[in-house]
């Protein structure tokens, strides 16, 4: 893991989907280019991870522990990393939040700003400095086909990830100047725990204080919608990954980067329910 010849790549969130298929993906690259740190908030659940990783794990691949949420986890792992130097951050953790607005109390709500947003935003601020003084450095961000297009009852999660692609319009050109790139991924639905997850809180929700009308559109109308696109347009986190390792080899990445076209062309058609 000493070999200075590797390039440093941070992901955040690598318990499941997205971002442990995106680790084991650069772990296991045939030339040997990438020492990943793989992070979650809860080692725990490396399991799944350490197994796909197999070889790798200890070689290419090494685990630290870092919540997005919490300024002081952020800046722990970042200190355990020698000289602090990270080449490439991928900012993949995330959580999604679906359902009629008025049965969703703020805090719920915070909580998706603070982890899709803020979250983003805290790893950047740690590891952008010394990108800048390095003139050198490529940062990625896991946004979505929602950070793009609205889709119905996901008024705050494609929220969080709109205001992602600002930020990230924003700050992608003053990093410009400094030899660092800025990149997002689009993706369209894909099959991991986030998908799971959401259909687990439909099923344990009540949704108080929205209206019987609400609650029929939003469970008989959308859901089955929402569970048909999955079907039919979902990808694996293994496309999604592929896609990562693209932005990671390319040197002038371009600034956005949909996983698949076809969610695209249905979401900005205008297609009711
Ligand atoms: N699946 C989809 O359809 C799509 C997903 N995306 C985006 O892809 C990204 C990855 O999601 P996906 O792989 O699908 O979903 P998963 O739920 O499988 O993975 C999300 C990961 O984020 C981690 N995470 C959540 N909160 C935190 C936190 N505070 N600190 C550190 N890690 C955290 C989870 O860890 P833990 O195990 O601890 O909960 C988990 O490892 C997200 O940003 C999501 O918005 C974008 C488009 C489509
Ligand atoms: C129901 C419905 C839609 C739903 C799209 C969905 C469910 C997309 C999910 C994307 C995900 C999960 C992104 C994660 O970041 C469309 C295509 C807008 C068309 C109108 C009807």
């Amino acid at each position: 893991l000493d070999n200075p010849n590797l390039k440093v790549v941070l992901i955040t969130g690598c318990s499941s989907g997205i971002g442990l298929r995106i680790a084991v993906m650069l772990a296991k690259d045939e030339q040997k280019r990438y020492h990943v740190i793989a992070t979650m908030r809860d080692l725990k659940r490396k399991d799944k991870l350490v197994e796909a990783a197999g070889d790798a794990y200890g070689k290419t691949l090494s685990l630290a522990v870092l919540d997005v949420c919490s300024d002081e986890s952020v800046k722990q792992c970042i200190d355990g990393i020698k000289d602090r130097h990270v080449d490439i951050l991928i900012n993949n953790a995330g959580i999604g939040l679906v359902g009629p607005l008025e049965s969703i109390p703020i805090e719920e709500m915070k909580k998706v700003f603070e982890t899709n947003f803020f979250g983003v935003i805290r790893m950047i601020k740690e590891v952008m400095p010394d990108m800048k003084k390095r003139r050198g450095g490529h940062i990625i961000v896991v946004s979505s086909v929602m950070g793009l297009q609205g889709v119905v009852f996901n008024d705050v999660y494609a929220a969080s990830k709109f205001a992602m692609e600002g930020f990230c319009e924003s700050l992608a050109v003053q990093l410009l100047k400094f030899n660092v790139t800025l990149s997002m991924i689009e993706p369209g639905p894909v099959h991991t725990e986030f998908e799971a997850k959401m259909i687990q809180d439909v099923r344990q929700k009540e949704y108080p204080g929205a209206d019987p009308d609400t609650i029929h559109y939003f469970k008989n109308v959308y859901l089955p919608s929402s569970v048909d696109i999955f079907e039919v347009l979902g990808q694996t986190p293994d496309d999604i990954a592929r896609v990562s390792t693209v932005h990671c080899v390319t040197l002038g990445p371009s600034l956005c980067l949909k996983s698949t076209c076809i969610i695209c062309e249905f979401v900005f058609s205008p297609v009711g329910l």
